[in-house]
């Protein structure tokens, strides 16, 4: 393990990449280099960084060189945690002027230390019995404030539309009208009675919630409570957090990792973590199940080749890690769904929250309209066509259009 190397990648602009690149190779790892003694440069050679590529893509007006570099880092310099990993690679540089982190390579010594996604695509798709579809899930709007009766009405109306999995609202942290627990079973109770119905399982996804050092006992009293996933907002308390639950034994279930607070690491195109690595090699890496990011089509849309790529690191072959679901999101209608189809494919989740809870009909008639488009694109229909044969999805490309 000792020698092997993690490169990564950075966009950066300076008068001469290649000495940037070698300034920060030491200055991230040793400190010093041309300074020290012979001796000491032994003793300190096989954690030293190296400078191994830069690659110009702009002249700037002043001068500079906008591009990338590649600087490898031993792994021998971190310890096997997402933490270490950051703050080794882009601690103190992510403040020392214009650098962006954007790709991270691993070692496979490195990363079978991440025991990654407990479930993934394949895990989750068995537990729903549907292999041959994207999967539907449905979004809360909202669960702030609101009577748990509500909230039972909301959870039933949007299981009887047929949907795979239902999520919390990611801002559910005061829930004391429906505490964590009595939620989990009573949805739970109310799943088991619309499968009887409908002949459809339903997973309830829980927002947990609490301090980081409660995190995985509230995520075992979930599993004993009968909780099917988690949901998670993983920057906020930080990936190391995902990593032990994902790590507990005792954490049977899957982990959805919610992207809040993403926005303030990835927009800027000079500074912060592209998304890709943000929300995709990281959360995989992490133990993330599935991911949520911004689709590149809806009302906080993502750069469409950084949406794809980002999907592409978390279904890719990476070591042994399962596959995370990929689950393009925010303002998604069943009009969209051709669209979503055609870029991400079978392997995702379709997710909505005012696509389904805002339909004419209500969330069970908005359920039925994704079904309905879903099951027409993997059988290669026009939506168009199949509205004939779906009031709920006439409906809603009449509401929404299918752009
Ligand atoms: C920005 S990705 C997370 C999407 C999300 O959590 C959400 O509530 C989307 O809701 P919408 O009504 O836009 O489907």
């Amino acid at each position: 393990m000792s020698e092997q190397r993690i490169l990564v990648t950075y966009l950066t602009q300076a008068k001469d990449l290649q000495k940037k690149a070698e300034a920060i190779a030491v200055g991230m790892t040793v400190g010093s280099w041309t300074d020290l003694p012979a001796a000491k440069q032994a003793d300190l050679k096989p954690y030293l960084g190296e400078a191994v590529g830069a690659q110009v893509l702009d002249t700037l007006e002043n001068g500079e060189s906008r591009g990338l570099i590649t600087i490898s880092y031993p792994v021998r310099n971190f310890t096997a945690d997402i933490p270490s990993l950051l703050t080794g690679v882009f601690g103190k540089l992510s403040m020392d002027g214009k650098i962006k982190l954007i790709d991270i390579q691993f070692p496979e010594a490195f990363l079978a230390a991440f025991p990654g996604p407990k479930y993934g695509i394949s895990g989750i798709r068995d537990r729903l019995g549907a292999h041959n579809r994207p999967l539907l899930m449905s979004i809360f709007k909202s669960c702030l404030g609101l009577p748990f009766d509500d909230l039972k009405t909301q959870f039933r109306a949007q299981a009887l539309g047929g949907v795979d999995l239902v999520k919390d609202d990611e801002i559910f942290f005061a829930d004391d009208r429906a505490p964590f627990l009595e939620r989990i079973r009573a949805f739970k109770q109310i799943a088991r009675e619309t499968e009887a119905e409908t002949g459809k399982p339903v997973l309830y996804a829980a927002n947990l919630t609490g301090p980081v050092t409660d995190l995985t006992e509230r995520a075992k009293r979930a599993v004993e409570a009968g909780a099917d996933c988690l949901l998670f907002n993983v920057l906020a308390f930080g990936y190391d957090a995902l990593h032990r639950l994902a790590a507990d034994p005792d954490v049977q279930v899957p982990i959805m990792a919610h992207p809040a607070l993403a926005g303030a690491y990835y927009p800027s195109p000079d500074y912060g973590i592209g998304t890709p690595l943000l929300l995709g090699k990281l959360m995989r890496l992490a133990g993330a199940d599935l991911v949520l990011f911004p689709s590149p089509y809806g009302n906080v849309a993502l750069n469409k080749e950084e949406a794809l790529k980002l999907a592409e690191h978390l279904t890719e072959p990476t070591g042994t890690l399962r596959k995370s679901f990929p689950v393009p999101s925010a303002g998604i209608h069943p009009g969209l769904v051709p669209q979503l189809y055609e870029d991400f494919g079978l392997d995702q989740v379709v997710n909505a929250g005012g696509g389904i809870h805002g339909h004419p009909g209500g969330a069970t008639a908005g359920a039925r309209a994704f079904v309905a488009a879903i099951n027409a694109v993997v059988a290669g229909q026009t939506l168009e066509d199949a509205s004939s044969e779906s009031a709920e999805l006439s409906q809603a490309l009449q509401k929404w259009g299918t752009k």
